[in-house]
Formats: structure tokens, sequence, C-alpha cells
């Protein structure tokens, strides 16, 4: 696909006639007009009345902000005239029936990286598109591997949409004179190794010991067993994240801890973690729990949480390497790894 070309003839160009794809179609390109919407209240902050203010607490909860929720409304009001039968969001407790016979149903993060609505950072909204089931009450528990398409669209610098059909991994920008995004890059390839890892390291003294194993080793750097220097970033937004690791790749993790209420992590599997698993695989990247494939997992609950660890294949292999060898499952065992020199990678 050219470079320039607008996201509307990027998605005429793969409607085709199955009313399924169209329906997928048509919500992407509703979703990227409330992007819009979403972005110029993000740009204009506190001229627009966007205060960061908590206005309560959500499903899981989160203090929720102002402008969670004036995304979560943004975004429903633009799906609602779709043949949508769905909607599930971070911001209400049960998802939303809105026509039953439709073919695709909706889960949607509105606003990703809350914490950083009023530091002026990167924020973002995540979307997930499910076939309906026969059984309406089952679609959010089926598994990401269902998933027809997902994204994410970036408020950074940029207004940028992350795009997956099933079918590669494209990126788009939003032209504000033109008002449209346009594809700058298609499909987006992670590269298989990395040097650069992403982890809340304020809670290193709560992770289990394959993922203190792994931080020691990049923490090591070119004095350790490893060889090599590595570089850490952390964000707080997981659109932010992944992004960068689109970008050049990388490894990102919010495993679980022993801190009270993230035994699970703290993202959730699927407005979260499903659409990112699948993209980073679209992009020849990988997610996993540290013990399973992100996209195999049946959602028990709509709001369940999951360990999330993303990005570059071999990085993302050698953490499920250490969550599966006996010898790492204790915390004395723990550092005595990196100088076994065992699964490097
Ligand atoms: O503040 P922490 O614990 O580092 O968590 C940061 C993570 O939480 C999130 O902000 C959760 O998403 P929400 O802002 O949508 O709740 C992620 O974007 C980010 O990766
Ligand atoms: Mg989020
Ligand atoms: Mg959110």
């Amino acid at each position: 696909m050219n470079p320039g070309l607008s996201l509307h003839q990027y998605l005429d160009a793969h409607a085709g006639t199955d009313p399924i794809r169209r329906a997928v179609i048509e919500v992407v390109a509703a979703l990227a007009q409330a992007s819009t919407e979403i972005s110029d209240l993000i740009r204009s902050g506190a001229l627009a009345g966007i205060t960061g203010q908590a206005q309560g607490r959500n499903a899981d909860g989160d203090v929720q902000k102002d402008l969670d929720v004036r995304a979560d409304r943004i975004i429903r009001a633009a799906l609602e005239p779709l043949p949508v039968a769905a909607i599930a969001s971070e911001e209400a407790m049960e998802s939303e029936i809105l026509y039953p016979a439709a073919p695709i149903s909706i889960a949607v993060d509105p606003l990703d990286g809350s914490s950083n609505i009023d530091t002026n950072m990167s924020v973002g909204t995540i979307f997930s598109v499910l076939p309906t089931p026969r059984d309406i009450r089952a679609t959010f528990t089926q598994p990401g591997a269902s998933q027809l398409a997902a994204g994410f669209f970036v408020y950074g610098p940029q207004t940028s949409l992350v795009l997956t059909l099933g079918r590669g991994v494209d990126i788009f920008t939003l032209d504000r004179g033109a008002n449209l995004f346009k594809l700058i890059r298609s499909a987006v390839q992670i590269p298989a190794d990395t040097a650069e890892f992403a982890i809340n390291a304020s809670n290193q003294r709560h992770w289990e010991p394959p993922v203190q194993a792994f931080i020691e080793d990049c923490m090591a750097g070119a004095s350790g067993e490893r060889g090599k220097d590595f570089n850490m970033r952390w964000i707080g937004s997981l659109v932010a994240e992944a992004y960068r690791i689109l970008t050049r790749g990388g490894i990102f993790l919010y495993p679980a801890d022993a801190r009270e209420g993230y035994g699970e992590g703290r993202l959730r599997l699927v407005y979260e973690a499903n659409p990112m698993a699948f993209i980073m695989e679209q992009a020849g990247g990988e997610a996993s729990t540290g013990r399973q494939r992100i996209l195999d997992l049946a959602p028990g609950a709509l709001h369940q949480r999951v360990p999330l660890i993303m990005g570059s294949r071999d990085k993302v292999r050698r953490l499920e390497r250490l969550h599966m060898s006996p010898d790492i499952k204790s915390e004395k065992n723990a550092p005595l790894f990196a100088h076994r020199g065992l699964f490097r990678n």
C-alpha cells in the first residue's frame, strides 16, 4: 500500500463484499472519527475544560478522570448508529447490548494511560473487534484469537492509528490540515531481538523470580553474563510503549506481582492485552503471560486482569523459558540464574 493513502481509501480497498468485513470497516472509520474529537480535547487540555480531576472509580476500582468519561461517551456516540451487537468498555461495569443481530462487537479502553493526562504525555484509545457469537452473552469471553481486527490510537506529538485487520499491521497519522488519517507505514515488523526493555521498576521487590532474573540480567549490562548493555523506558501508557516497540523493537512487561490486587498484573485482558497481543503477533512479535500465549486465554470476566509480556519475539520466548524453568521458580535460585549463562537470547 502507498504511503500517503488516506484511511478511507485504505478501508475501501479492504472492504470487499462480506457483510462482517464491511461492518469492521465501518467501525474502524467511526472510531477514527471519534479519535479526532478525543485528540482535539487532549490537545486543548485545560482550555477545553479537561481538569485531570478524579470523577469517581471505574469497574476495576481505578480512579476515573473526566477525560476517561468523555472519551467513553464520544466512542459510544460514534458506535451507536453502526451494526454493533455489544460494546464493552473499561469505564462501564457491564457490556451494553446495541443490536443483537449485528455481526460484530467492540471492546474498548477509551483512554489508556490515564495517569499521564495531566502531565502532557502520550495517552491513547485501544479497541478490539470480535465476531458476535450465537449466544451474545459469550461475546466477551471469546479468546483473543477470535478477534477480527484490533488497533489503538496514540495521542502524542502526532495522533496515530495502529491497525490490524488480521493481515499485518499498518500505521496511519492524522493529517490535521486535511482532517484525514494517512498511511505512514505498512506491513510493520518488530525486530526479533532487542536491547530495550520497559517495566515499572518501582515494583521490583514484588516480582516473581523469573521476572527478577530477566531484569537482573538486563541491568547487569555489558559487565554481566549477557555481555551487552540494555536501555530502559517506562512511559506509563501502554499505547506509547506499544508504539515504540513497533517502531524500534523492545520488550514490555506488566507482570503479576505480590502487591494486593496485582496477582494477575494490572492490565485487562479483553480491551488491553488481547488487542495488543493481536497487533504484536501480526507484526512478527509475541505476547504471553510468561506461561501462556495471551491470544489463547479464555476470559472469565470482562475486567479480568492478566500478566502481559509483549514485544520482540526472542525476549518474550526467553521469559517464557524462565517461567517454565524449575530452577528459577524459587527466590533463592533466581540471582544464580544470571551467572549460569543458560537460556541466553
Ligand atoms: O501506573 P502503573 O502501575 O505503572 O501502570 C501503568 C499502566 O497502567 C495503564 O495506564 C492502565 O491503563 P488505564 O490508564 O486505561 O487504566 C497502562 O497504560 C500502563 O501501562
Ligand atoms: Mg488502559
Ligand atoms: Mg483506560
